[in-house]
């Protein structure tokens, strides 16, 4: 039977249509039942779930009621065939929506998967601007896995949370050198929104305290008195997480035993890579951002930023009197020493003899097992011959273009940045797209030459870049890479040494307007001799973010046929404020005949072009506002 029957957990935002509109604003949030400022949607945290039909026209106007900044919303995973104006990212598709102003996004739902959405200027994705975006297949393309679950839906937004508002953030990273502040690890993973500040909901042990020493578990009397008065309890931050009206309430998911449940995860987080785990239950990953891929068991899947995944899980659990039907759902951080407690939900069964399960909640891997995290990456491959009625493409077995890509952490000037090849990526104030469809392209940014398509042959990844002279130089650019119309490009993302000698971090790297087949990853430098015929042409996945290992490559392949102006760039929201993106122009001479709407292009060049014919129009002015400014007539006498 089709499973309709919704499981009872409360999705990240209110479920809404597809033609929406909404007031983006600052609102006050206790997310970790911690008080802050940040940016929500229509008055809530996290913004409302978009949930849409593939081939939907999706509308959303934004209305941007932030006093003190403009506002872009970006579409992470929506390909935007045709309508490159509605990706969401501020210089390179659109201006900024001013405040006070609105502006309309539309675009098609293309395709069937888990999604969200997110600001995508300066840093207002950590502000909290994000939500869920989920597609739903219609009945002739129905996902190969839909016949695999019976027991409904489950939604899980992933997010981690700083106290540091997103202006001091932006502020230290600009600093020069000795005084660069790192925004550090976050206070709080959120699930859904909701997290618990240095608080455990499950008993905490000497692993959680190595984490963080001011772990406590929640005191669950104290906060029962406070939860009876449920109004006060909705905004107030010491109504404590187990008030279940508290914004840091934690996520429960109401399941029936003997089921099979489908769980739709996606990360938006600002830095952490997570690990994600159910007590007592194995996932079965079947779907990676919005593609079917082989499906393959484990106990735990790791999950970075900009990435999603649909995952299975049964009911299968006998209730005993250790497992009394109430499940840990546990989310740590890996990839980097963790500073911040795993957040925690819950599964409960419907037959549950407790509200809460009495166990300590699973400790997450090892944070600096990199070999078990490339095995769990490494393990995902397309689903081949599957099912659906639209299956994906294969992948071309060649390539037309190669764009080889150093990452590196420099200094430029004395600022601490990022660089591909030698280009820091800085955004100008003329939006790309807006620039190549007037033809301003010359005044618009730096267009004499195009980024660096590779570094030199003896740079060597595994030392720090050099502060000499003859050093490998980067500077700040707003550089691009042109790509013909339906190139087939290969981009080598090379990972090296940061400023700190023998350190190399795990990087996610989203490509906008488009899915990419993962070919293949590999250790130390790439060699396209010896590592180019061992790329998988078989069955690469379908992905649009992958990562980049630490000291370490990874091949991803794409057809450059969408018109239109597309970020690449690591999806840790304070690398790319440091410069670590690059900007791909597609189908430049097919860029005029795009629906492009000139209002969405008018700051930058394209502004001051636009002015030179507008001539001051007093005599008009003084006509049609007279009537309004007549004075009153005198009263009778
Ligand atoms: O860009 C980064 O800066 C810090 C560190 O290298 C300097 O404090 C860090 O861990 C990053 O990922």
């Amino acid at each position: 039977a089709p499973a309709t029957s919704a499981a009872s957990a409360p999705a990240p935002g209110p479920a809404e249509a597809k033609k929406v509109t909404w007031d983006v604003e600052y609102i006050m949030w206790a997310p970790d039942c911690q008080q802050r400022a940040m940016i929500g949607i229509n008055g809530t945290f996290p913004g409302p779930t978009i949930t849409a039909r593939a081939g939907d026209l999706v509308s959303v106007t934004v209305n941007n009621k932030l006093h003190t900044e403009g506002v872009v919303i970006h579409w992470h995973g929506m390909r935007q065939v045709g309508t490159p104006w509605a990706d969401g990212t501020a210089s390179i598709s659109q201006c900024a929506i001013n405040p006070g102003e609105s502006f309309t996004y539309e675009f098609v739902a293309d395709k069937p998967g888990t999604f969200f959405y997110h600001g995508h200027f300066g840093m207002q994705r950590a502000a909290g601007l994000y939500g869920s975006l989920i597609v739903e297949a219609t009945a002739e393309q129905d996902e190969p896995y839909r016949k695999d679950y019976d027991g409904g839906e489950l939604n899980m937004l992933l997010s981690d949370w700083y106290h540091e508002n997103v202006y001091a953030q932006a502020a230290g990273l600009e600093r020069k050198d000795k005084h660069f502040q790192w925004i550090g690890e976050p206070q709080t993973i959120l699930i859904n929104g909701r997290g618990q500040y240095e608080c455990m909901l499950g008993k905490v042990t000497n692993y959680h305290r190595g984490i963080d020493r001011y772990a406590k578990t929640c005191v669950r009397g104290k906060e029962a008195k406070l939860c009876r008065d449920k109004d006060r309890c909705l905004m107030r931050s010491e109504c404590g997480p187990y008030c279940p009206k508290s914004q840091c309430a934690p996520v429960v998911f109401d399941v029936e035993p003997g089921k099979t449940y489908r769980l739709r995860i996606a990360s938006t987080t600002t830095l952490s890579a997570l690990n994600l785990q159910v007590e007592g239950h194995s996932l079965t990953v079947v779907e990676a951002d919005g593609n079917p891929v082989e499906p393959f068991t484990v106990k735990d899947i790791d999950i970075y930023s900009g990435e999603s995944y649909s995952v299975l899980l049964t009911t299968s659990q006998m209730p005993t009197f250790y497992r009394p039907g109430a499940f840990w759902i546990s989310v740590g951080v890996i990839g980097r020493r963790p500073k911040t407690l795993p957040a925690t939900a819950v599964l409960r069964y419907t037959n549950s003899k407790l509200q809460w399960p009495s166990s300590v909640p699973p400790k997450t891997p090892t944070w600096d097992d990199i070999e078990r995290s490339k095995r769990f990456t490494h393990s995902i491959k397309a689903l081949k011959n599957n099912d659906a009625a639209t299956p994906a493409p294969p992948a071309p077995k060649r390539a037309t273009r190669t764009i080889v890509m150093l990452n590196r952490q420099i200094l430029v000037g004395e600022h601490v940045k990022w660089a591909i090849n030698n280009v820091s990526l800085t955004l100008p104030a003329t939006p790309y797209l807006g620039a190549y469809f007037y033809g301003l392209q010359g005044s618009a940014f730096d267009a004499t030459d195009e980024a660096p398509s590779g570094f030199p042959d003896d740079y060597n990844i595994r030392a720090p870049p050099a502060a000499k002279d003859n050093d490998y130089k980067a500077r700040v650019s707003d550089r691009v890479y042109e790509l013909p119309d339906g190139a087939l490009v290969d981009v080598v993302l090379q990972n090296a040494d940061m400023l700190t000698e023998t350190v190399s971090e795990t990087h996610p790297w989203h490509l906008h307007g488009h899915d990419f087949w993962v070919m293949g990853y590999g250790d130390g430098r790439y060699d396209a001799k010896k590592d180019f015929p061992k790329l998988n042409t078989d069955n690469p996945p379908l992905r649009n973010t992958v990562v980049v290992f630490p000291h370490g490559w990874t091949v991803l392949r794409f057809v450059a046929d969408n018109p239109g102006a597309w970020a690449f760039h690591c999806h840790i929201e304070p690398h790319l404020h440091m410069g670590m993106g690059a900007v791909f122009i597609e189908g430049v001479d097919k860029m005029q005949d795009l629906n492009v709407p000139g209002e969405a292009m008018m700051c930058g060049v394209i502004r001051t072009a636009a002015a030179v014919h507008l001539t001051p129009a007093r005599r008009q002015r003084s006509t049609a506002l007279a009537p309004a400014q007549a004075p009153a007539p005198a009263p009778a006498p």
